[in-house]
C-alpha cells in the first residue's frame, strides 16, 4: 500500500456526506457536579473535510484536549454529537469506539507515548499487530511509514536513543500505521524547540495534503497556526466565532 497515495483505504468503509469526516454538533462536556461544576467544552459545533487540517487554539484549560478526546472517542460528551467518518462515536459501544481507535483514527500525542523498550520500527509495528496484519507485510509497512517520517536509518533505536523530533516521527508514523481517516494530535510540538516543532507540522501538514487525510491540531503555539487551512478558537469551551463553514 502506498500511503502518500490517497484513495488506497478500504472502498467499503463509511464516509459521511462524501468528504465531511468530522461532525461535531452542539457538544459540551461538564466535570464535576452540584455547586463545582467545569464546563470544560460548551455547546460546540464545527465541520471538518477531507483532506482539511484545522488547527484547535485557545489557552490552557480553554478546553483543547477535552473536545479533541471527544472527538476520538477517549471520552463521552454530557450532550450532543460527534460523528467521525460516518460513524457516530457518541453512540458507540466500547468495541464499536476499539475499532475506531485502532482503524479510522489516529492520535499524536505532547508526550510522544512511544514503549520504551521497543525499538522505532517496532513501535510504529503495534498497531499493525492488534489488527492482526501478517509479519511480511507488517514488515514492509513499517519500512515505509520509518522512511515516510525520514527515520528509515533509525528503525533498531529506542526511543531514549532518539531526540524529540525523532520521537515524535515515530508516534506519527505509528499513528498513520493503520491508514486513518483523522489523525488528532494534542499539542504534537509542546515538547519540542519552535524549530523542530515546526519541522513536525511541516511533516503533518504534507501528510495531510498527499494523503487526503483529515487533521485536528491543538496547539497554543501560534506561529505554527500558519500551516492550518482553518484555526479553530476556543474560549474557555466555547468557540469564539461560529465555524464558518456552518454558516
Ligand atoms: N477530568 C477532569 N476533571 C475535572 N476537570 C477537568 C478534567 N479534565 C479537564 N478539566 C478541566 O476542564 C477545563 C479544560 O481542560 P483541557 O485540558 O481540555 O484544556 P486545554 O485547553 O487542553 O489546556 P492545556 O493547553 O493546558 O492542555 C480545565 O478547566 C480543566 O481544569
Amino acid at each position: 500500500m502506498n500511503f502518500f497515495q490517497p484513495g488506497s483505504r478500504d472502498a467499503s468503509a463509511p464516509t459521511f456526506n462524501g468528504s465531511l469526516i468530522v461532525q461535531v454538533e452542539g457538544v459540551s462536556r461538564d466535570y464535576g457536579s452540584g455547586g463545582r461544576v467545569v464546563h470544560a467544552v460548551r455547546d460546540v459545533s464545527f465541520t471538518a473535510g477531507k483532506g482539511e487540517l484545522v488547527a484547535i487554539r485557545g489557552r490552557s484549560g480553554a478546553g483543547k484536549t477535552t473536545l479533541l478526546n471527544l472527538i476520538g472517542g477517549l471520552d463521552r460528551p454530557t450532550s450532543g454529537t460527534v460523528h467521525v467518518a460516518g460513524h457516530d462515536v457518541t453512540a458507540a459501544g466500547e468495541q464499536e469506539l476499539l475499532l475506531l481507535r485502532r482503524g479510522t483514527i489516529g492520535f499524536v500525542f505532547q508526550s510522544f507515548g512511544l514503549i520504551p523498550i521497543l525499538s522505532a520500527a517496532e513501535n510504529v509495528g503495534v498497531p499493525l499487530r492488534l489488527a492482526k496484519v501478517p509479519p511480511a507485510e507488517r514488515e514492509e509497512r513499517v519500512a515505509m511509514l520509518l522512511e515516510m517520517v525520514g527515520l528509515g536509518a533509525h528503525a533498531a533505536q529506542r526511543p531514549y536513543e532518539l531526540s524529540g523530533g525523532q520521537q515524535q516521527r515515530v508516534a506519527v508514523a505509528r499513528a498513520l500505521a493503520n491508514d486513518p481517516q483523522l489523525l488528532i494530535a494534542d499539542e504534537p510540538t509542546g515538547q519540542l524547540d519552535s524549530e523542530t516543532g515546526r519541522s513536525i507540522m511541516d511533516l503533518l501538514r504534507a501528510l495531510v495534503r498527499a494523503r487526503g487525510m483529515t487533521a485536528l491540531v491543538a496547539t497554543h503555539d501560534a506561529s505554527l497556526i500558519d500551516m492550518a487551512d482553518r484555526v479553530l478558537m476556543l474560549r474557555d469551551g466555547a468557540l469564539a466565532s461560529p465555524d464558518p463553514a456552518l454558516a
